[in-house]
């Protein structure tokens, strides 16, 4: 499968070359960056630290689209609503696990998704995707009496909060509760707040040094505590779910699918 990169000299995306040369079915077809980044003309293989692979960072993804079968996408929610119109005109896989999406660009994702095969997820690791489904189960099998809260620390260079992580997990428990995210989240709490409305799912951000993302979720009941944690310690869990997204999506129908789908997790 020919998979183009974008951000490919970011955090994520030099770990996705990584991974897509280590991938057995999977080849580096191009990579891209924002127009004006200093890494334009550099080989991608030689930012990734894999060596050189003979693919120039380009600043032109309509040109690298139309020769490859998937693109692998975490870069900001500006950038990757346009490759997935390019993704829908070239009809192939989108892997996203840029984060800070908004919902007008959810809505351009469905759009893209009637053509596209879009994977999108806050978080492509197996760890994480594990955790979702069990904190559905205990959201569900603890009371809404049991407060629900979700701690996320990750390194001082993230520009979101809360991660996108955190959401999925905080969904998970809205499903597990039968309840809309939306209307019980407390995403900041400041001054006097008043007391914890029950029912309500609470966030909680930190951000400081080289940490690559923990997530605890915390079911407080009266007299007990149940914590359940994921700890990210290498991009590359990231990376690798994100190529085994992309192998899974290809020549599949169109639509918009979840991790959840390709590790078979969907409504556990
Ligand atoms: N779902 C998951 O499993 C994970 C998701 N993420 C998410 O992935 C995203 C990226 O994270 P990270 O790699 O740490 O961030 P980085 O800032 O290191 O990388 C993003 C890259 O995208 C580039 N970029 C910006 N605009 C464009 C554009 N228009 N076209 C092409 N490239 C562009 C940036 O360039 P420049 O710096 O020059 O602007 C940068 O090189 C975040 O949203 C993060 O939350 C991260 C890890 C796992
Ligand atoms: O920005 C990051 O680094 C990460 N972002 C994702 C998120 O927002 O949850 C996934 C991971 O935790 C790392």
């Amino acid at each position: 499968m020919r998979l183009i990169v974008a951000g490919a000299a970011g955090r994520m995306g030099r770990a996705l070359t990584r991974a897509i040369v280590e991938t057995e079915g999977a080849e580096l077809s191009g990579a891209f960056e924002r127009p004006g980044s200093p890494a334009i003309g550099q080989d991608a293989g030689e930012l990734a630290g894999v060596g050189r692979l003979g693919v120039a960072i380009s600043d032109d993804p309509l040109s690298l689209v139309v020769s490859a079968d998937g693109a692998l996408d975490f870069t900001t929610p500006d950038a990757t609503v346009a490759l997935s119109e390019l993704a829908a005109q070239g009809r192939i896989v989108h892997v996203i696990g840029t984060t800070g999406l908004e919902e007008k660009h959810l809505a351009r994702l469905d759009a893209a998704a009637r053509h596209a095969v879009i994977v999108r997820s806050g978080n492509m690791s197996l760890g994480v995707n594990l955790l979702a489904a069990l904190v559905r189960q205990a959201a569900a099998a603890l009371g809404p009496d049991w407060d629900l809260e979700i701690l996320e620390m990750h390194h001082r260079a993230k520009v979101d909060a809360p991660s996108g992580t955190a959401l999925l997990l905080g969904e998970a428990a809205a499903e597990g509760r039968k309840i809309s995210l939306a209307e019980h989240s407390v995403r900041s709490r400041d001054g006097h707040t008043g007391a914890r409305p029950e029912g309500t799912i609470g966030f909680a951000t930190l951000r400081g040094g080289s940490v690559v993302g923990d997530h605890t979720v915390i079911l407080a009941g009266s007299g007990e505590r149940v914590e359940l944690s994921h700890r990210a310690e290498d991009r590359m869990i990231f990376a690798r779910g994100a190529v085994k997204a992309a192998l899974w999506g290809y020549r599949r129908k169109p639509g918009h699918y979840s991790m959840a789908d390709v590790l078979g997790f969907a409504g556990q």
